[in-house]
């Protein structure tokens, strides 16, 4: 379980969080989604331990990171790559941590079996692929068997086989129980393997929700119709208290009123129609629509801070 309470990391001027307040339950998977800068890994470093709030306060398990007694069988973390002595074999890497953390070699064996490292385990890590490294870094997380885990961009950079082993093994850590949170800028990537989704963009929390809730919540459910009598057309939906939206290509969009009553307002008025279908937005539509503002927010910065 991980608690944010107020929770605002400051960088000289830049409000990188901005007292966000959110709770990871055990159990299931939880994405932490939000556009690049939106300040998913300074949260993830806060969460750690790795930097210090301005203010409000996270605690994993219950404590802050810090005063944890044993703090690797309590959270386990994959943060941006970190530094590995590029002349030690991943056994050797992960034996040296076991060692200086009381954890038992068998668990190395283990781990090394559960993130699929048996055939390279005792190759030196400076010749692993992208892959292979992010695969180590779970091991590493995983080590201490910890009832939380922490994932910032699992799946950067990994090939399709690559991502679909990091989703089932977030799938498998929650379904034994554990915390999983995993952050990602793609919502095609957290729908597939998160249960529930925190939203983040500018340092605030947009959304906190299931994936399904999301969906339902920020898509407006349209029907187009195209109709050689588009103008009448419009004028009547409107007056039944439908919006209308007029597409480029002659279409309407229509909002506020199904299919069934669009078609039902068309016989009235006497507008025939050529093409009456319902539509959904998509879930990166209502992720889009959600995280807009965010996204127009950085772009602008950095413009400002192009070079003329
Ligand atoms: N050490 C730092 N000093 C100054 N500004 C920082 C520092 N770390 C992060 N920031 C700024 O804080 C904001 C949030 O950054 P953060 O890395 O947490 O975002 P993110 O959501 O993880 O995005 P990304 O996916 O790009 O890493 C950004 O505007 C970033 O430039």
């Amino acid at each position: 379980m991980i608690e944010a309470h107020g929770l605002t990391k400051r960088y000289g001027t830049k409000l990188a969080v901005d007292d966000v307040t959110f709770t990871v339950r055990p159990g299931i998977v939880t994405g932490f989604l939000g556009p690049n800068g939106a300040g998913k890994s300074t949260t993830m470093r806060m969460i750690m331990g790795l930097d210090r709030p301005t203010a409000g306060s996270v605690t994993v398990n219950g404590s802050p990171y810090a005063q944890h007694a044993r703090p690797l069988a309590e959270v386990g973390a994959l943060l941006e790559a970190k530094a590995v002595h590029p002349g030690r074999t991943a056994r050797q890497h992960l034996q040296a941590l076991a060692a200086t953390h009381g954890i038992a070699t068998t668990r190395v064996d283990e781990v090394i079996e559960l993130t699929g490292l048996s055939a390279v385990a005792r190759k030196r890590v400076g010749g692993f692929s992208l892959g292979m490294g992010q695969r180590l870094g779970v091991a590493v997380a995983l080590l201490g068997d910890p009832r939380t885990l922490i994932l910032d961009e699992p799946v950067n950079g990994l090939d399709p086989e690559g991502v679909l082993w990091v989703r089932n093994l977030a799938r498998y850590l929650a379904g034994q129980g554990r915390t999983v949170f995993l952050s990602s800028h793609l919502m095609s990537e957290v729908a597939l393997t998160a249960d529930h989704v925190v939203v983040i963009g500018r340092g605030r929390i947009l959304a906190d929700t299931t994936v399904q809730d999301l969906l339902d919540g920020a898509s407006r459910r349209a029907v187009l119709v195209r109709s050689p009598q588009a103008t009448e057309l419009a004028e009547a939906l409107r007056r039944d208290g439908a919006e209308v939206a007029r597409r480029d290509d002659g279409a309407l969009m229509v909002t506020g009123a199904d299919a069934a009553r669009v078609g039902e307002t068309a016989a009235v008025a006497g507008a025939v129609l050529h093409e009456l279908t319902p539509t959904a937005s998509t879930l990166e539509e209502a992720y889009m629509e959600l995280t807009a503002d965010a996204v127009e927010y950085r772009s602008e910065e950095m413009t400002e801070g192009a070079p003329r």
